[in-house]
């Protein structure tokens, strides 16, 4: 391991090829281990195994005078590249690799090895990309990119596979994952047996690990029986002796067994990784996303066992969550790698982006209030919209989190069915696990961006400001609306200051994103608040208003007259 004394130049990473000049900080982002000396008390870093191939690609870089080099240091993102057949069907192959990688947050590059024609019934036909082409994609890709790990998938020829051990042994700092694909799960040959004895005598030894399924291991070995998990463990021993570091034997096709099984032997030590098995057709591609999430795991810097372990959890919820879709009319369907299709298909029941007008009449619930006037959220939610609320805020402050989101779901179909879009106050978890359309955050609650980050493009978010700087910083941190108040003293916040009319004209006239009023509003001055008559200010958020009082439905109504009529008089 080479060792390099970081000398105190932060400006510029290198000063020649030879020497490093950076901080302790950069290089340990970096992912260089920094070591301080005991003797001088001056730190050195110690280089990992991909030392060489970074040191090379930062020099490349600093000749072409890359800034990223230089002032902030940027990120290195780990990386996959996966070799294999592309899966017209989407559920295996390359497809397969890119969601898992994406789903597990590595990036992956891509070498096509064959283009398959294929669906949930079968496989209609394969067509090879031309070795030299193959040999072409590996250079491009291995030459410029800091590739972290090589995931191996359907290698159809003799010669595909002679031409990728010869190019990883000229680009040898790379991990590897082989997938020994040979025959898809609907029983179409993918490599023929002619493969088997390159894969034993050039691929495999190089293989930081190997992840066959039964099929494969039987004609690996040369078409030994396998019905047992002992067979697993003796296959997986002589698998070891071809030369790779870790083997891991699959069992998703163990028959009569009520668990997936599969078997990683190290040389040493045998690892029985055990989970429910899934019912479910939607099984297609688990051995391709199995294995590209091992080696995103890897790339990550994870050990072969935390990585294992990490990839077979990542597809026993992916195939869990996906066991009811319906893609194809096949035996073999695809599943979700990214766990968002079901909930996309419920998000289409709300087909347009958010509407600021929709901030008109923002029912804000309490849940102190309501238990007071011995109602249900649920039923003050119906009230509330059939009286012509046009938003909905669930701000259920002592709310145990159980109970929470089980009146957030409620409340969510009831809001669907009137096209009524509902936020929860504060809980993106809650706001996550029932699909609510957006969530309304406070200045010192989760900060916008975060959520944004958690929730997506297409949810509403929304932010409480006093102040023009403070509405300033909800537009550059990605809100939709600001909430602005209180504009009038109110009993649902204690030591609340209100910034009255003028402090509202003030915030909507600095703010880029529509405005909602909100803070002691009521039947009394609403009218007020809607006639300062600024563009921006869409309408006004009751809480007290509408729920405390005995009877929702004909407070609600009232207000929206009230409303509707300030509407006019400033329209005219
Ligand atoms: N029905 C299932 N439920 C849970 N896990 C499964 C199921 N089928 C396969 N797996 C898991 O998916 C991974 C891929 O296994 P397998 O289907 O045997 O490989 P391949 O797709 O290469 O045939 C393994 O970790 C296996 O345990
Ligand atoms: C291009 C390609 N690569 C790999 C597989 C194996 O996946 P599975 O075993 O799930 O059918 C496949 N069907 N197609
Ligand atoms: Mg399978």
């Amino acid at each position: 391991m080479a060792s390099f004394t970081i000398l105190p130049a932060p400006s510029s990473l290198f000063a020649n090829k030879n020497c490093l000049i950076l901080t302790p900080t950069l290089a340990s982002a970096k992912g260089f281990t920094v070591k301080y000396s005991r003797v001088s008390n001056s730190p050195s870093i110690s280089l990992g195994a991909r030392s060489s191939i970074q040191l090379q690609t930062f020099a490349a870089m600093q000749e072409k005078g890359t800034s990223a080099l230089n002032g902030d240091l940027k990120m290195k993102i780990p990386h996959v590249l996966t070799v294999a057949g592309s899966d017209s069907g989407a559920g295996a192959g390359i497809q397969a690799d890119l969601k898992a990688c994406a789903a597990r947050g590595v990036y992956c590059s891509t070498v096509i090895t064959a283009v398959t024609a294929q669906n949930t019934v079968g496989v209609q036909g394969v067509s090879n990309v031309p070795e030299d082409f193959v040999a072409e994609q590996l250079r491009s890709v291995l030459s410029d990119m800091q590739v972290d790990v090589v995931k191996t998938g359907m290698l159809p020829s003799v010669g595909i596979v002679k031409i990728l051990c010869k190019t990883l042994r000229e680009y040898p700092d790379q991990a590897l994952v082989v997938d020994p694909v040979m025959v898809s799960t609907s029983g179409d040959v993918l490599a023929g047996p002619s493969i088997l004895s390159v894969f034993r005598e050039e691929l495999l030894p190089m293989a930081g690990i190997i992840t066959p399924n039964l099929k494969e291991t039987s004609a690996l070995l040369d078409g030994i029986k396998l019905e047992t998990v002992d067979d697993m463990r003796s296959a997986a021993r002589l698998l070891h002796n071809m030369g790779p570091k870790h083997v891991l034997v699959k069992g998703g096709d163990l028959p009569d067994s009520s668990d997936a099984v599969d078997i990683l032997f190290d040389g040493d030590n045998f690892y029985e990784l055990r989970s429910p098995r899934i019912k479910s057709r939607n099984t297609h591609g688990t051995g391709c996303s199995l294995a590209s999430c091992i080696a995103a795991e890897l790339a990550k810097g994870y050990s072969m066992l935390s990585a294992v372990k990490v990839a077979k959890r990542y597809v026993e919820t992916a195939l869990d969550y996906s066991k009811d879709i319906v893609i194809g009319g096949g035996p073999q369907g695809p599943f979700d790698h990214l766990l968002r299709l079901k909930s996309n298909s419920r998000d289409c029941q709300r087909l347009q982006a958010f509407n600021p007008n929709d901030l008109f009449l923002y029912a804000v619930t309490d849940s102190g209030m309501n238990k007071r006037w011995g109602r249900s959220i649920t039923d003050a939610v119906k009230a509330a919209i059939e009286g012509g609320a046009t938003i909905v805020q669930l701000r259920e402050k002592d709310a145990e989190t159980r109970d929470f989101l089980e009146s957030a779901r409620a409340c969510l179909k009831i809001c669907q069915s009137h096209g009524v879009p509902l936020l929860i106050n504060d809980r993106i978890d809650i706001a996550l696990a029932c699909n609510a359309d957006g969530v309304h955050v406070g200045q010192s609650d989760m900060p916008v961006r975060v959520a944004r980050t958690l929730l997506g493009p297409e949810k509403i978010i929304g932010v409480s400001c006093k102040t023009p700087e403070q509405a300033h910083q909800a537009w550059v941190d990605g809100a939709d609306y600001i909430g602005c108040g209180g504009v009038f003293p109110t009993n649902t916040k204690e030591n609340n200051t209100t910034v009255g009319l003028e402090g509202l004209k003030t915030v909507c006239m600095a703010s880029k994103l529509p405005v909602v009023a909100i803070g002691g509003i009521g039947i009394s001055n609403a009218r007020d608040v809607m006639e300062i008559g600024v563009p921006n200010l869409k309408g006004v958020a009751v809480v007290s208003a509408l729920f405390d009082r005995q009877c929702v439905l004909t407070e609600t109504r009232k207000l929206h007259t009230i409303l509707s009529e300030a509407n006019v008089s400033i329209l005219h």
